[in-house]
């Protein structure tokens, strides 16, 4: 079993006992399942630099990235630096998040937010809009097509952005469907863990025009953004390049600075 195949079996069991824990009802009483939604793919549009920041504490190929740090600063300093968007983990076993992360994040910030997980049931999308998510992310690589349909519908049920994640050719093919904002080409390959840039670059004369493009992983410095900018990526997920250091909002801060000049 890959990586991949393992996280998802032992998502399947967490989200049957989260389902028993609380009730969608119960999810559906939230504050925060009625509130008015940010748009992401609007931020990246309208931005020069497209920057998505993310919260990661620690992910199955980099064991530990940073625990020191708390998200409620970590979401604060991202929006002084000027980011579009938050991205927070929510996996625990895995990944060291938590919707409580989520929930700290919205509570500091107002920028749109992306539940960063492995959703494979409707449940997690009623969890993301109730813990206060602006964006869903749905990963290709373990989703059937039907599951891409009936999951980013209902997410658009509830004012929710969807980014679809993939990761080569066949899985764009399968997903192109109007009910996606934002296709996010993943430079890490999620069974090996091999990063390339080339990927984003390979893919992205494949994605419709009309879709907010979005280059995720493994990007480390101005010069990759410059680089993938020309192939109309507007968007750029950044994670470990923030937060392996003290202060993951000025890293932040200086990084956007200099892309700016
Ligand atoms: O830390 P990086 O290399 O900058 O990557 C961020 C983000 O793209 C990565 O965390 C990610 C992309 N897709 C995912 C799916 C699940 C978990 C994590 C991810």
């Amino acid at each position: 079993m890959n990586i991949l195949d393992q996280i998802v079996a032992d998502k399947r069991i967490e989200v049957n006992l989260r389902k028993q824990l609380i009730p969608i009802t119960q999810l559906e009483q939230s504050v925060l399942f009625n509130r008015e939604t940010y748009s992401l793919s609007n931020k990246l549009k309208n931005s020069t630099t497209g920057i998505i920041a993310e919260h990661k504490r620690r992910s199955p190929s980099k064991l530990v990235i940073n625990q020191n740090l708390n998200v409620f600063d970590v979401a604060k300093g991202y929006q002084k630096a000027g980011v579009c968007g938050i991205s927070v983990l929510t996996d625990a076993k895995y990944f060291g998040g938590s919707l409580d992360d989520l929930l700290t994040a919205r509570a500091s910030c107002n920028l749109p937010l992306l539940r960063k997980e492995f959703i494979i049931d409707e449940y997690q999308i009623m969890e993301a809009k109730a813990y206060g998510a602006d964006v869903i992310l749905l990963i290709a690589a373990i989703l059937t097509r039907d599951e891409i349909k009936r999951f980013s519908q209902l997410a658009k049920s509830f004012n929710l952005e969807v980014l679809l994640e993939v990761h080569n050719e066949e899985e764009l093919h399968k997903s192109i469907m109007p009910s996606l904002d934002m296709l996010g080409i993943n430079n890490r390959n999620l069974k090996t863990f091999d990063v390339s840039l080339e990927n984003s670059k390979t893919l992205s004369e494949l994605i419709p025009n009309h879709f907010v493009k979005v280059s995720e992983s493994g990007i480390s410095s101005i010069e990759a953004i410059k680089e993938l900018q020309p192939y109309g990526y507007k968007g750029f997920l950044i994670g470990e390049n923030f937060m392996k250091t003290d202060d993951a909002g000025k890293n932040a801060e200086e990084f956007i600075k200099a892309l700016e000049k």
